[in-house]
């Protein structure tokens, strides 16, 4: 075992749950020993992951929403307003009591979302039909006293990086239209993020307080469970008429308006981890890596040589936007590939002596491990291609294994010995005692019936045995 097998080894990823908790720290995303129960620290490399993967949040949200930032703390009056909505919050909210000695007049509830916090302001903001749609997002941190075993990026108790969008909206009409508006928005997100996720619309049981319906976005983890990464919801006139919410119609009727609000968290960045890492540590798309190409210099004889050639590429290469570094560290080279390939950097390049005889260099992609001979008059625009490259087999790679792991069952005991592999399809008369007790003989959540209907040439519910045309998406979950 060389210098760099010495460093804490990964172990392979087929054991998913000790190989996530590794490269948390072996890769430096998260650091998870802070003192408290369901909180962490983000290590400076992650943190650069995260700012990546939230620009590209924010660069689609920017385009019709505006970002805006309400405060932390939640009067309990207002907090306890909403019946519905608190029932959902009532046992997850962090509250705090007292200024320094003194004891609150009245408690503050720490935001587990922001509904509570906002609409008060709605409220004011709201006057006529010329405000609407108003569609206003934050990226916040959030607390939700999770019970449930908490896990970094996954179930946390401090939501680092919640971005929630609440928008308002004349019409139930309206509101439909922008919830489908943050479906696609997501499906967008995760493409940039290479990530395939499904679309389903949550069963009642399952949708979120206070809400018509809940449509959620779900990705297949290497476990083969699913793991909810988004999820938006038609919240109808229930939170205006809890919170006033009224616009002056143009018939001059005060109306109340429609809402919906749709969240994420770093639950993307858990995905990304995931779906895309292998035995030897991360494998970052490149439009999120923090670091986009590494250059190995091969030291022979003439290090003065080499090391400019290396500076020469490297500038290049900045000079076409990339983000790129030389590793000119004393290590010997296979130690330097063990470290940044455990960081996932999409690109390798080593320049020794030969390939500056050849005005080439030496490329070596993460995802597939390919060598590729890049000759130096096409530089950047082969390196830029072999990036988008790394991109789209990290995409197509991704989807190809969630299709192999969609399974059509018909019966129970189909749906048992696939759910721990992946997800069932699987035919539901829709009323929601069979679907409970669907998910009680299966230990499987049902995720719901697929955003883009999957219709069956009439199936029989599992368990009342009826025929339905309705198929639903079943998976063991997060
Ligand atoms: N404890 C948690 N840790 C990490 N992510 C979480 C946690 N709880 C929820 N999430 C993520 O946050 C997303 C939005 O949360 S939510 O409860 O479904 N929806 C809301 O809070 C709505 N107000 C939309 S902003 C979920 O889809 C899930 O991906
Ligand atoms: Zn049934």
């Amino acid at each position: 075992m060389g210098e760099a097998e010495k460093e804490k080894s990964l172990p392979e990823k087929k054991n998913f749950s000790e190989w996530y908790n590794e490269i948390l720290s072996v890769a430096e995303i998260m650091d998870v020993r802070y003192p408290v129960k369901g909180l962490y620290v983000w290590f400076p490399f992650g943190f650069s992951i995260r700012k990546r993967v939230y620009n590209i949040m924010r660069e689609l949200l920017d385009r019709e929403h505006q970002e805006a930032l309400f405060p932390l703390l939640i009067p309990e009056n207002e907090f306890m307003k909403e019946a519905e909505h608190i029932k959902g919050f009532e046992d997850e909210v962090y509250w705090v009591t007292n200024g320094g000695t003194s004891p609150l007049e009245v408690n503050l509830a720490l935001r587990p979302t922001s509904e509570t916090a906002i609409y008060p302001m709605y409220r004011i903001w709201v006057r006529s039909h010329a405000d609407l749609p108003m569609k206003i997002y934050q990226i916040v941190n959030t607390f939700r006293y999770e019970t449930k075993h908490t896990r970094p990026l996954i179930r946390l108790r401090e939501i680092t990086s919640f971005k929630e969008a609440h928008t308002v909206h004349a019409t139930w009409e309206d509101a439909a239209e922008q919830t489908e508006e943050a479906i696609r928005l997501y499906k967008e997100f995760y493409r940039r993020l290479a990530i395939p996720v499904l679309a389903s619309r949550r069963p009642d049981w399952d949708k979120f307080p206070g809400a018509d319906y809940t449509i959620a976005v779900d990705a297949l983890m290497p476990d083969g469970r699913t793991l909810q990464v988004g999820t938006a919801h038609h919240l109808a006139d229930n939170f205006a008429k809890t919170f006033d919410i009224k616009y002056e119609a143009l018939d001059g009727e005060q109306v109340y308006a429609h809402q919906t609000c749709y969240g994420i968290s770093e639950r993307s960045i858990a995905a990304l981890i995931s779906i895309h890492g292998d035995d030897k540590g991360l494998i970052l798309p490149p439009e999120i890596a923090p670091l986009q190409v590494i250059i190995i210099p091969i030291i022979f004889k003439n290090p003065e040589e080499v090391l400019q050639t290396c500076k020469d590429v490297k500038s290049r290469l900045e000079s076409v936007g990339m983000r790129v570094q030389i590793d000119d560290s004393d290590k010997r080279p296979g130690a330097k590939y063990y470290k940044w390939e455990m960081k996932g950097v999409p690109l390798r390049i080593e320049i020794g002596p030969r390939d500056i005889k050849q005005k080439a260099v030496m490329s070596v992609r993460r995802d597939t491990g390919e060598k590729k001979n890049i000759q130096l008059s096409n530089l950047e625009r082969d390196i830029e291609s072999l990036l988008r490259e790394i991109h789209e087999n990290l995409y197509s790679t991704a989807n190809e294994k969630l299709e192999n792991h969609i399974f059509k069952c018909e019966n129970i005991e189909d749906i048992c010995s696939h759910i721990t592999r992946g997800i069932a399809i699987v035919p539901w008369c829709g009323d929601n005692k069979c679907g409970l007790e669907l998910e009680d003989q299966t230990g499987a959540g049902i995720l719901g019936v697929p955003h883009s209907p999957k219709c069956s040439n009439g199936a029989k519910c599992p368990i009342c045995g009826s025929q339905t045309q309705t198929l639903v998406y079943m998976s063991k979950t997060y």
